[in-house]
């Protein structure tokens, strides 16, 4: 028996920077981070539930808001403020949060 594929979803707008290998971390809270590395993970827009790759996870780091740096915001393929930007609308109240590495397969 084959297990099915755990899934992701990232914002549409991410897509195309997912699928160049411009984007190689996420940064999720503890509800969204509940992955191995080696897994295969199924990866669909928010949005639409829409289908677009499959990704191996690398490595799951816990990360604190505070320690978010210019290294980060390069694997997120975006400035730094703009992540913490995005970052706090997305976990407004949370400090705690995850660094998920991962590949293209
Ligand atoms: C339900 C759902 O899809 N949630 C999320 C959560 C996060 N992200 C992106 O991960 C990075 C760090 O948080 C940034 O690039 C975020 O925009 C995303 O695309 N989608």
């Amino acid at each position: 028996m084959t297990r099915p594929l755990k899934q992701m979803t990232f914002y549409h707008r991410f897509e195309k920077d997912i699928l160049s290998g411009a984007k190689t971390i996420t940064i999720r809270n503890h509800a969204e981070a509940d992955f191995l590395p080696g897994e295969i993970v199924s990866v669909s827009t928010f949005e639409t539930g829409r289908w677009f790759c499959n990704i191996q996870i690398l490595s799951v780091t816990p990360l604190e808001v505070d320690d978010i740096d210019e290294r980060h915001a390069l694997q997120e393929n975006m400035p730094l403020d703009e992540l913490l930007a995005v970052i706090s609308r997305i976990y407004p109240d949370e400090k705690s949060l995850y660094m998920i590495c991962f590949k293209l397969c």
